[in-house]
């Protein structure tokens, strides 16, 4: 008899084979992600965030693994506060920042930068890296787990954001350096924008815009 097609993720709900809990593969790294919350520039639950997990490709996940060995080395570690990001979450992104009386997280997340320019000024994307599954917002931590300063928080949309920025005081552009390092040396690419955002280069899925929620159960070892 014939063999059926395969199903794609976007007919299943479900992620591709390639997709892992980055529980699974690295317990170690400090999981806070952010839109599964209200403690995010939204200020409330992102849609698609089923659960507080970073879902990533495998290469990427083993990538950031090796990254937080190398800095265990140096009594320092990582924390994620996003990883695979559905579609469906951008979507909702996007419908915030055309509200404009939807301004709940300005002072902590944009005081500087009006919200009808996030995406212009390159602070949010229409078609994110993160949902390809191989992009991760991070920072690092200490021997006893706190947040380094790294001179403006995750999500922080402000030009004192950019890894260049001469804004933060030497421990912290040197703090933001250590992180770089640690992932460009596993194959993650920085953006100019936002000292926490890196996108795995050798990415399987390059022109892929996933929508399958964040939950364990959609990923091949989760049912
Ligand atoms: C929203 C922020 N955490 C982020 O990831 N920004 C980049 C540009 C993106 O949305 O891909
Ligand atoms: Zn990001």
């Amino acid at each position: 008899g014939s063999v059926a097609p395969a199903r794609t993720s976007a007919e299943t709900g479900r992620a591709p084979e390639e997709f892992v809990a980055l529980r699974t593969v690295a317990p170690e790294i400090q999981q806070d992600i952010r839109y599964a919350g209200g403690h995010n520039f939204v200020g409330e639950p992102i849609d698609g965030y089923r659960e507080g997990e970073c879902l990533l490709v495998e290469a990427a996940a083993r990538a950031l693994a090796r990254a937080q060995r190398a800095l265990a080395r140096d009594d320092l570690g990582l924390r994620v506060f996003d990883c695979y990001r559905p579609q469906r979450a951008v979507d909702h992104f996007l419908d915030w920042a055309a509200d404009p009386d939807a301004t709940e997280g300005e002072a902590e997340f944009y005081p500087r930068v009006p919200k009808d320019q996030l995406f212009d000024e390159g602070y949010l994307a229409e078609r994110s890296g993160h949902s390809r599954g191989g992009t991760v917002d991070l920072t690092l931590v200490d021997a006893d787990g706190h947040a380094v300063d790294m001179g403006t928080g995750f999500d922080f949309f402000d030009p004192a954001s950019h890894p260049d920025s001469t804004e933060p005081d030497p421990a912290q552009r040197r703090a933001r350096e250590r992180l770089r390092a640690a992932l460009t040396e596993q194959g993650f690419t920085p953006i100019d924008t936002e000292w926490w955002h890196f996108g795995f280069a050798d990415e399987p899925f390059p022109d892929e815009h996933f929508d399958f929620p964040v939950d364990r159960s959609v990923l091949r070892d989760g049912d």
